[in-house]
C-alpha cells in the first residue's frame, strides 16, 4: 500500500522510463547559468551540446567557459600547469554548440533549461523539444522562481519533467535543489539527484513551491536590504559590509544582487507579488525598478547598484 500511494505521489505513468543514467547533456541559454552548468557537467566527463539564439552568444559562452577553467586549474593544478592546460582542453573537447535546438536535442539524456526567466517563452520552448527529443530524454528547468509544473504543462512528459536549480557561479557553489512535482516520476528524481551528485554537487530534495528552499528566503532578505537602503537607514556600501562582516556572508546584498542579475531578481519578485499582493515580503522597491527599466541590471550590463568598468 506504501509502495502504492508512493508510486502516486510521484505520478508514476505506464510511460514512466526507468532509472536513466545521464551522459549526454543538452543545455538550453549559454548566459551565466547555462555556461556554467555545461563547465561542470563537461568537467566530469558528460558530453555537452550548449544551445543559445547566435553563434555569437556561443562563443561568449565558451570564453566564459575557457576563463572560468583557467581560475579553476591555477588553483587544482597550481603545481603542474601542463597538466592544468591539458585538462581545459579536454574539457573543451566536450562542449559543442548549436543554434539549432532540433539537433541539439537528438541523442540527449537530459534537456537543461537556463533560458530568461519568463514562464511563457520557457513553455514554448519546452512545448517544441518535446516534439523533437528522444522519449527517454528527462527535461528539467534551471528556474529560479516559477513553478515546475507550470513550465512542465506545456508538455507531454509529465514524467520525465523536474527542476535541477543551481547556484552563481556554477563552478564554485555546491548546493542543487532538485526538485519533484506531483507527477515527477520517482526515477526521474532519483536521476536528477544522481546526475548533481556526480556532477560533485551536493542536493537537497524541494518541493514545487515558490522559490523552493533557498530564494524563498532569499530573494525577500534582498529586496529588504534594498528598502532599508531606500528608507534612507543605511548606504549602500554599509549594508554590504554590515552584512560581510556582520553575518560572514561572502558578498552583501547589493554586490550580490548586481553578481546574480537585478532583472532575474526583478522577475522573480513580480511574480510572487502577482500570486499574493498582499504580502509584504513581496512588495516592491522603486529603485529596483528604475534600474531595470533603465538596463542597469548589475555586473553583466556593466551597471547596477554599483558601476563595475
Ligand atoms: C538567483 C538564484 O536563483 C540562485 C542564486 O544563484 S543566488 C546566488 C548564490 N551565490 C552566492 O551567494 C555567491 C556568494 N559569493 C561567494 O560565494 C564568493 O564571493 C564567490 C565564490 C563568488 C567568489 O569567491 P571569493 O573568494 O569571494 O572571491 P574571488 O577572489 O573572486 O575568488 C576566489 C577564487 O574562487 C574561484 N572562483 C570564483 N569565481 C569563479 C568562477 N566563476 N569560476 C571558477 N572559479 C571561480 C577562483 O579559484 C578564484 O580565484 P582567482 O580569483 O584567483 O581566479
Ligand atoms: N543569475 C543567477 O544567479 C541565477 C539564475 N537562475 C535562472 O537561470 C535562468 C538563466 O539565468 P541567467 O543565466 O542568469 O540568464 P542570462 O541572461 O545570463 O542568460 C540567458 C541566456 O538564454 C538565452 N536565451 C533566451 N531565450 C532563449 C531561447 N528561446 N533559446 C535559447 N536560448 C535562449 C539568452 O540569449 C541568454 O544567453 C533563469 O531562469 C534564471 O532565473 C538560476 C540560478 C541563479
Amino acid at each position: 500500500m506504501a509502495f502504492f500511494a508512493h508510486q502516486i505521489r510521484r505520478g508514476f505513468s505506464s510511460s514512466a522510463v526507468r532509472n536513466v543514467v545521464i551522459k549526454q547533456v543538452t543545455i538550453i541559454g549559454g548566459g551565466q547559468m547555462g555556461a556554467g552548468i555545461a563547465q561542470v557537467a563537461a568537467s566530469t566527463g558528460h558530453s555537452v551540446t550548449l544551445v543559445d539564439t547566435s553563434d555569437d552568444i556561443l562563443k561568449k559562452s565558451i570564453k566564459t567557459i575557457e576563463g572560468s577553467l583557467k581560475r579553476v586549474v591555477k588553483k587544482k593544478f597550481a603545481d603542474k600547469p601542463e597538466a592544468g592546460e591539458e585538462f581545459i582542453q579536454k574539457v573543451l573537447k566536450n562542449v559543442s554548440t548549436s543554434t539549432d535546438v532540433g539537433s541539439a536535442v537528438q541523442g540527449s539524456d537530459l534537456v537543461l533549461e537556463a533560458i530568461v526567466e519568463n514562464l511563457k517563452i520557457k513553455q514554448d520552448l519546452f512545448s517544441r523539444l518535446d516534439k523533437l527529443a528522444p522519449a527517454h530524454t528527462i527535461f528539467a528547468s534551471n528556474t529560479s522562481s516559477l513553478p515546475i509544473s507550470d513550465i512542465s504543462s506545456a508538455t507531454n512528459r509529465l514524467d520525465r519533467f523536474g527542476g535541477l536549480h543551481f547556484f552563481n557561479p556554477v563552478p564554485m557553489m555546491k548546493l542543487v535543489e532538485v526538485i519533484g512535482t506531483s507527477t515527477t516520476s520517482q526515477e526521474t528524481f532519483d536521476s536528477l539527484l544522481n546526475f548533481s551528485k556526480v556532477l560533485g554537487k551536493t542536493p537537497v530534495s524541494c518541493k514545487d513551491t515558490p522559490g523552493f528552499i533557498v530564494n524563498r528566503l532569499f530573494v525577500p532578505y534582498l529586496y529588504e536590504a534594498i528598502r532599508l537602503y531606500e528608507r534612507g537607514h543605511g548606504s549602500k556600501e554599509d549594508i554590504d559590509i554590515a552584512m560581510k562582516l556582520g553575518v560572514g556572508y561572502p558578498m552583501g546584498p547589493f554586490e550580490l544582487s548586481d553578481y546574480i542579475g537585478l532583472d532575474t531578481i526583478k522577475f522573480i519578485m513580480d511574480g510572487w507579488r502577482e500570486m499574493d499582493p498582499d504580502n509584504t515580503l513581496f512588495a516592491p522597491s522603486e529603485l529596483m525598478d528604475k534600474l531595470v527599466a533603465e538596463g542597469k541590471l548589475g555586473k553583466k550590463t556593466g551597471e547596477g547598484f554599483y558601476k563595475y568598468k
